[in-house]
């Protein structure tokens, strides 16, 4: 059976244009859509396997990246969007009428990701994004429905595209996370 990752990473990745200065995200509405400007290039572009970032149809995984939220402006039919669990950590403005995600905001400036925005570099018709680099939350298709006899096949395919597949986030983005509660909780002892 054909493992679908995602559309924008099967047929192979699109490396980055250097000095890429973003684009638009585009909703899939065929009228009025929602359209967001991203002002900079993306960071730590992945594949997320879980239930929360929007996958297209017919995908295993989210594509999704970081960007710092003073660079993320909706530019047209903002009335169209509304969070999707106001409760979550990340707050997933989707479109009402197409149910794209637009971008995710972290509203606790308490947590280490407080100040980047997370959204779908596939939204727009621009070429030169940050490509993803790793697949996070692998484990967590299963809880979208992909059957547990696939997870070896998933991750050999992942391995084939060329992305670190880890059920968590990547290392450097567990470090960030625990850094902060590190510091929070006052056990952070760095030498010198
Ligand atoms: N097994 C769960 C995991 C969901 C989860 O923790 N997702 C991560 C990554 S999203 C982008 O990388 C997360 O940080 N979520 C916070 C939030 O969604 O608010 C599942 O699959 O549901
Ligand atoms: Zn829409
Ligand atoms: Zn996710």
């Amino acid at each position: 059976m054909a493992i679908h990752i995602h559309p924008a990473i099967d047929a192979g990745i699109a490396p980055e244009t250097p000095g890429f200065q973003g684009g638009t995200l585009t909703c899939r509405c065929a009228t009025d859509p929602v359209t967001v400007r991203i002002g900079s290039q993306v960071a730590h572009n992945h594949a997320c396997g879980c239930t929360k970032c929007w996958k297209p149809d017919g995908a295993l995984f989210s594509q999704v990246a970081v960007v710092g939220r003073d660079k993320v402006e909706v530019t047209a039919n903002g009335h169209k969007l509304q969070v999707v669990d106001p409760a979550a950590t990340i707050r997933r403005h989707a479109c009402t009428g197409c149910g794209v995600h637009l971008y995710g905001r972290i509203d606790n400036d308490q947590h280490a990701f407080y100040g980047l925005d997370f959204v779908h570099t596939e939204l727009s018709r621009e070429a030169g994004w940050a490509p993803p680099t790793f697949a996070a939350f692998v484990s967590s298709v299963i809880e979208s429905g992909a059957d547990p006899e696939q997870m070896g096949a998933i991750r050999a395919r992942l391995g084939e595209l060329g992305l670190p597949y880890y059920d968590c986030l990547s290392p450097p983005l567990m470090d960030a996370l625990a850094t902060n509660a590190a510091k929070r909780a006052g056990t952070l002892h760095q030498a010198g």
